[in-house]
């Protein structure tokens, strides 16, 4: 069921179309990622939904209701601020009951209301506390809880977890995503990091110039990139320029790097100049023959304890990362032949810029 339409959404700042006549649909219940570099419109995106920024042409609707033209605190959304945008002179009890008491909610209610935003979100008790006497873990979890306990229809995320170090970031994002599948709450999260996207999202828009690149599950657009922009984008990849040959009714060979690849599937005319997506994993450290191979030379091996990432070079000079396994074929010194397996059905094929 859609919770969210999207169509046709335009929004330009004097020459720039931060968001490009942007159009899609978001499920009841659904974690969907905008994701792209700096400047590619996802903010731009998030605060039209939110009504901080006018939509210039298009529409926005809740569960078919149309809303773009509605003030932002009409519209029934939650926001989580990358800055937390707590307030410091209140208690945490009091930054989370703000919603509450725009809405004119009953006193006891409120009470009632914040302690059970504040519990799940694990600060139970912290109401009395400053802002001033949490971390910024903490400081994210009171912002998380402000937006929770006004039970909005969607729940919007600007970037919530940029301010954090690593580590935190990486515990963080496992709370929201378990507190989004417990609730059931529709949110629409913004990130630029990519490993963030793949790790909580049920799907995933990849923004480039205020366009979608793509949409899709975590998996496919990662295994399954639409264009050499997502493929680079997400995770670490090859991009090695080839000639694609003739399609032979399953796969097209690609001379490339002063070797041949096989790719699924007919990818371009023969003759046509393609770019190869090749990721660590899809090639395999192989003794014998048989199946779709390259050969390479190791040039240097970086033993990173559970994976290794060795740096080949293919017969014309060209330098790939292959992801092996940390205790796999250590005894190979640099120069060393290898004999690298792959999955044609792995491999994506572009048509060269
Ligand atoms: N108020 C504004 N005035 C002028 N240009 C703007 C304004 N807001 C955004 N832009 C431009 O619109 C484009 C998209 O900006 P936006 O902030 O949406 O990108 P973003 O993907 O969220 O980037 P970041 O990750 O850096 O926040 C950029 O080129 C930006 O410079």
């Amino acid at each position: 069921m859609t919770a969210i339409r999207i169509e046709n959404l335009t929004r330009t700042f004097g020459a720039v179309r931060a968001v490009d006549d942007i159009s899609l649909d978001i499920k009841h219940g659904e974690l969907f990622t905008l994701l792209g570099p700096s400047g590619c419109g996802k903010t731009t995106l998030l605060r039209m939904i939110a009504g901080f920024i006018d939509v210039e042409s298009g529409s926005i609707c809740f569960d078919g209701r149309r809303i773009d033209a509605l003030p932002a605190h009409r519209r029934d959304t939650g926001m989580v601020f990358q800055n937390y945008a707590i307030f410091p002179n209140h208690t945490v009890a009091e930054n989370v009951a703000y919603g509450l008491k725009a809405r004119k909610v009953p006193a006891a209610e409120i009470a009632s209301r914040v302690d059970k935003a504040l519990e799940r979100v694990r600060l139970a008790g912290y109401g009395p506390r400053s802002p001033h006497q949490l971390s910024g873990g903490q400081l994210q979890r009171v912002a998380i809880a402000r937006a929770l306990v006004i039970e909005p229809a969607v729940l919007l995320f600007d970037e919530p977890l940029s301010n954090l170090d690593a580590q935190l970031r990486t515990e963080m994002r496992i709370e929201v995503r378990q507190l989004q599948q417990a609730l059931g709450l529709t949110a629409i999260y913004v990130t630029h990091d990519q490993e963030e996207a793949l790790a909580i999202s049920d799907r995933i828009a990849v923004l480039r110039h205020g366009k979608i690149e793509q949409v899709d599950t975590p998996e496919r657009i990662y295994r399954m990139p639409q264009t050499a922009f997502v493929a680079e984008f997400l995770g670490s990849t090859n991009m090695v320029p080839g000639i694609a040959g003739a399609f032979d009714g399953r796969n097209t060979p690609v001379a490339a790097a002063g070797t041949e690849f096989t790719v699924r599937g007919e990818v371009a005319a023969p003759g046509a100049p393609v770019l190869l997506s090749v990721r660590p994993e899809a090639l395999q450290l192989r003794d014998g023959s048989g199946g779709s191979l390259v050969h390479a030379r190791l040039a240097l091996r970086e033993f990173l304890g559970p994976v290794q990432r060795l740096h080949a070079t293919l017969p014309d000079g060209t330098q790939i990362r292959i992801a092996a396994l940390g205790g796999q074929a250590l005894d190979l010194l640099p120069g060393a032949p290898l004999t690298l397996a792959y999955d044609p059905a792995q491999i994506t094929a572009y048509p060269a810029p």
